[in-house]
């Protein structure tokens, strides 16, 4: 059986005018492989610019590589037509950082659930239509009846967070592509949505890319873990052993960052600990 998705080699180079002394190369050498008969969470940390989101859009077809190719079930993404095109932009959906992107704010939460079920023919009738509907914001812990007939304003962040969680998963997607989900969501409703994702995984058998800079829901989210810094994958493996014995100086310093409550720890050491990776990952960082 073909995989899920694979990323082979893939590099993405942003031109910025027509001097190539303007290039970006915003990723490197990108290789990935999710198998389709073992769905996971993988997670991609790193710092702002370190390539996330180029990867994010990259594999929902945003943007082509500029080397490398991007196979999804077995086919490049960027010879898909016809029906194959049409399933690749339903199994593979997004949902994205700011929760009122995606909302027109003339338009109620029912309008923003019908467009994905008429579009992809997803409902035989109203009725039918409606069940789907409530069966989607019901399984991201919505109640129907709190959420629909409103207008977005009228909703809180994290409703419009798992929200935008249920309309990808009206679609059936396999893969989905989570980019800082919870970044501008109340701390107080962060682990609702991310336990709404887990529930998609463990329910649903979605596979999910979950893109973060913030190593403490990486820990609890995901299984896996690929740490990107400037373009480059410095770390990858299982999740437990990568945060709990980071072999990369920068992997060190993100997970000194994470505030781990350790009750035999005295009132200080902890900074100590991370000025020390700080100096390390500073005296041996790439230049720019
Ligand atoms: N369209 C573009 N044109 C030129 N450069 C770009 C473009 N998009 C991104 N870049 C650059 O590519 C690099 C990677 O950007 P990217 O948005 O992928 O990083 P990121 O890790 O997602 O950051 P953040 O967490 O801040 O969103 C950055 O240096 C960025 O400035």
């Amino acid at each position: 059986m073909s995989n899920l998705l694979e990323i082979r080699n893939v590099t993405k180079v942003y031109q910025r005018g027509l001097l190539s002394a303007h290039a970006k190369v915003a990723l490197k050498e990108f290789n990935l492989i999710l198998p389709e008969n073992d769905p996971s969470i993988l997670t991609v940390a790193g710092e702002s610019g370190s390539g996330k989101t180029t990867l994010a859009m990259l594999v929902l077809g945003f943007i082509t590589p500029t080397t490398g190719e991007i196979l999804y079930r077995g086919k490049n993404i960027t010879t898909l037509r016809g029906a194959e095109r049409m399933a690749y932009r339903r199994e593979v959906q997004a949902v994205f950082q700011d929760p009122f992107a995606v909302f027109n704010p003339f338009y109620t939460v029912d309008h923003l659930l019908t467009v994905p079920i008429k579009q992809f023919k997803l409902a035989k009738s109203g009725k039918d239509a409606r069940n789907k509907m409530d069966e989607a914001l019901t399984a991201v812990g919505l109640r129907p009846e709190d959420v629909l007939g409103r207008f977005p304003h009228q909703l809180s962040g994290g409703q419009r967070q798992r929200i935008n969680v249920a309309r990808a998963l009206l679609l059936k997607p396999k893969l989905l592509i989570a980019d800082e989900p919870v970044s501008m969501v109340d701390a107080s409703l962060r682990a609702n949505i991310l336990e709404s994702l887990k529930n998609l995984h463990r329910d649903h058998g979605v596979t999910i890319i979950y893109i973060t800079h913030d190593l403490t829901t990486a820990y609890h989210v995901a299984d896996t873990i690929t740490v990107l810094y400037r373009g480059d994958v410095v770390e990858k493996g299982d999740v437990e052993t990568v945060i709990r014995n980071p072999q990369h100086a920068y992997t060190r310093l993100l997970v000194d960052s994470i505030p781990w409550p350790n009750l035999d720890q005295k009132w200080g050491q902890h900074s100590v600990r991370s000025k020390e990776s700080q100096a390390e990952f500073k005296a041996n960082a790439p230049t720019p």
